[in-house]
């Protein structure tokens, strides 16, 4: 595989340029196509859209954008409550006129003409508040009503693109070592063997008691590396704080730092586990998408109320005071004389900003932003020593390089055996069909690389384990659960901490009976025979086949409906022994299932269901996997992806539940047919009653 070799970086920022361009053009179609063909009603119920809503106020919010809020229109909403929706802050969408209810076909290009470009800012119960594109204060006077619909997140694609082309323009001569060492043109500089007696690293006074042997030797490895390291942490094993730990040991060096994660809540898990250290941080991103107990290290709150953002807020104020002032106004004259104001106070605002911004950036150790918030102008003429990526194994290489493009090391810690990034063009139709930029240009392609191989992975397979320290200790399940990851893979290293190894449900603090359900860290209940099929989501007459031949809002997936009803009578049976629903999580690879599980929400509130990608991260006590695949011809689909059943296996503490048809999982993969081995030999094996599950479901 091309990935191993020493790579040519012109090509490779050509190749990514191309494949990043197939996925926004992969994501922009399958946007359009949903709003094409889905009524705004339709859109709204499948989490797309917000519709019915008037514009309640609008501000000027950081970088002197105009802040709309949006609220139910009084005319259809009593409760004042927004409906049911999917929007979530972070969310590129357009606000337009709301069209008529009818689905009559109609083009995105058109709705943006009528409408204005933002980001999602704040979503509360009764109000969505959205930053609008800039210098669109004109189109910002909706009178009528509006709906706000998802679209492709273009700006994150716009900072990537950036950042390729100004790597593939770079002659050799401007490679920096770091770059060199990044793609292979030299090797990174040695680090000793024995780091624990090393006169550096050897003797550090730990600021926190209890790391373990595995953490601490990853820390040292890391300080010691010069380019690059690689904090391999398997689930559970605590690799943000590790992170938390090198950071201050860093620090402590009188290093800079940059801290970046592809998420905002990556980001922010560090911010509130870093500032009761009381070190200097700043967190970049806009305010409404951080977390509320990190808001007083963000950048926007610090620019208020440090002594550097007096400067800022008196033109705030002005700001605020003309905008107020349009609606009063009926003459045009007036009104255009008013966007002309400003506009110049825009421009005297930005300029008032950078200087205070400048300041707060250059006089903190640790500044933290997500990849592609780091591309952000507050960073342009910032220097850091060492670039820390957390979850760099889910981000994208070309993220990475926004970061990176001007570093001199970096630490990336993640599981490269665990999901990597979603990649929509990978498998579809549309994606390979595209032409993309690169062909056209006629660049030279790199054979083999995609967008999921990510920096993690490249850089692993470039130089080798020798880059890498794995963390070994893991502090989620019981030792039995963990068993069968560690062995397959991670090479039977993984250890249960002492607190955890042995811990069973019906040891929960609040009181569980004793039962055979609550006494087994591993329960298999195997479908096998042919009783329990799966189903195409538009097989039958589920509400979902009613969507056939239009563009599927829910995708193509697959359900098992008696699989389901398994899954109720065991959660059932776990709330009866006395767990509580909020310990409990259903997780199953397929969409379709997760519709067919819904109603387990109502009769149980407060356990989670969720798919197994959307679940990589997180833990519960008791994990029910529903595998859904029956078939006749042995076909798993995405389940054949070890990385997605390793993480399925991997979120319980307590109890893993496995629902599935061995007889079909086995045929799926060496993989499977092992894991569905160990499970017969060591798990508490079920075969289910098909007339209890009638009866029961
Ligand atoms: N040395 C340690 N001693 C005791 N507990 C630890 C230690 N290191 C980590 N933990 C605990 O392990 C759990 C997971 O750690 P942490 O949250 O840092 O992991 P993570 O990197 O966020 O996630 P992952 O589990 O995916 O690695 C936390 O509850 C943490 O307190």
């Amino acid at each position: 595989m091309a990935i191993r070799d020493t790579i040519d970086v012109s090509s490779f920022a050509s190749t990514q340029l191309s494949l990043l361009d197939q996925e926004l053009q992969c994501e922009i179609q399958e946007t359009s196509s949903l709003i094409s063909n889905h009524s705004p009603r339709a859109l709204e119920r499948a989490g797309q859209a917000i519709t019915n809503l008037v514009v309640s106020s609008q501000r000027t919010g950081l970088g002197g954008k105009t802040v709309l809020e949006l609220s139910p229109d009084t005319a259809t909403s009593t409760s004042g409550d927004l409906p049911e929706h999917g929007i979530r802050t972070g969310d590129i969408v357009l606000v337009a006129e709301q069209p008529a209810g009818s689905a009559k076909k109609r083009e995105v290009k058109d709705l943006e003409k009528k409408g204005v470009r933002g980001v999602v800012t704040k979503v509360q119960r009764s109000f969505v508040g959205v930053a609008l594109d800039e210098d669109k204060d004109d189109a910002a006077c909706f009178i009528a009503r509006v709906w706000i619909v998802k679209l492709a997140d273009e700006v994150t694609y716009r900072r990537m693109n950036q950042t390729m082309e100004k790597l593939q323009k770079m002659s050799e001569a401007e490679y920096s070592s770091f770059i060199r060492v990044l793609f292979g043109l030299s090797s990174p500089s040695p680090v000793p063997a024995d780091l624990a007696s090393d006169s550096d690293v050897g003797k550090i006074e730990w600021f926190d008691p209890i790391l373990n042997d595995s953490q601490k030797d990853a820390i040292r490895f890391a300080l010691a590396s010069r380019e690059v390291a690689l904090i391999h942490g398997p689930p559970g094993t605590g690799k943000t704080h590790t992170l938390i730990e090198l950071i201050l040991q860093m620090i402590k060096r009188g290093q800079k730092v940059l801290v970046c994660g592809p998420s905002n809540i990556s980001v922010d898990n560090i911010v509130e586990r870093l500032s009761p250290r009381k070190v200097p941080i700043v967190r970049l991103g806009h305010p409404a998408r951080l977390l509320p107990s990190v808001l007083n290290h963000s950048l926007d709150v610090l620019t208020k109320t440090s002594e550097a953002g007096a400067i800022v807020k008196d033109v705030r104020a002005e700001m605020d005071a003309k905008q107020a002032s349009i609606k009063k106004t009926k003459s045009g004259k007036e009104r255009r004389a008013i966007y002309a104001d400003l506009k110049d106070l825009r421009k005297e605002y930005r300029e008032r900003e950078r200087k205070c911004v400048t300041h707060l950036v250059g006089g903190s150790k640790v500044v933290l932003a997500t990849l592609h918030g780091a591309g952000g102008s507050q960073l342009r003429h910032a220097q850091f020593d060492v670039v820390v990526i957390d979850e760099a194994s889910q981000a994208l290489e070309a993220q990475c390089w926004v970061p990176l493009l001007s570093a001199k090391k970096v630490v990336c810690a993640g599981d490269h055996l665990q999901l990597p990034p979603t990649i929509k063009s990978l498998n579809s139709k549309a994606g390979s069909n595209l032409k993309t930029k690169g062909d056209a240009d006629g660049a030279k392609m790199i054979k083999g690389l995609t967008l999921e191989t990510t920096l993690f992975d490249r850089l692993l397979a470039l130089h080798g384990p020798s880059i890498k320290r794995m963390l070994t200790t893991q502090y989620r399940m019981h030792e039995s659960i963990m068993r069968f990851p560690s062995n397959e893979l991670y090479e039977s290293k993984l250890i249960a901490a002492d607190a955890v190894k042995a811990r069973l449900l019906r040891e929960l603090e609040y009181g569980v009976e004793d039962g055979e359900d609550t006494t087994e860290p591993i329960v298999f209940i195997d479908t096998q025979g042919g009783d329990f099929p799966e189903k195409n989501e538009d097989d039958g007459d589920s509400d979902y086949s009613k969507k056939k031949g239009k563009s599927s809002l829910y995708g193509d997936s697959k359900c098992n409906e008696m699989e389901a009803a398994l899954v109720r009578l065991h959660v059932t049976s776990l709330v009866e022994a006395g767990v509580r629903p909020e310990d409990i999580a259903v997780v199953t690879p397929y969409n379709a299932q997760l519709a067919v599980l819904a109603p387990l929400k109502e009769r149980f509130p407060g356990i989670e269901l969720g798919s197994v990608d959307g679940f990589q991260g997180r833990e519960k006590e008791a994990v029910i996997v529903s595998l859904v695949r029956s078939n006749p011809n042995g076909e798993v689909g995405f389940l054949g992806e070890k990385r997605r059943l390793n993480v399925a296996m991997t979120r319980p503490k307590r109890s893993l539940t496995v629902i599935g048809d061995s007889e079909t999982v086995k045929r799926g993969s060496a993989f499977l047919k092992k894991w569905m081995e160990f499970l017969e030999d060591n798990a508490d094996l079920r075969y289910p009653d098909l007339s209890t599950v009638t009866a029961g479901g």
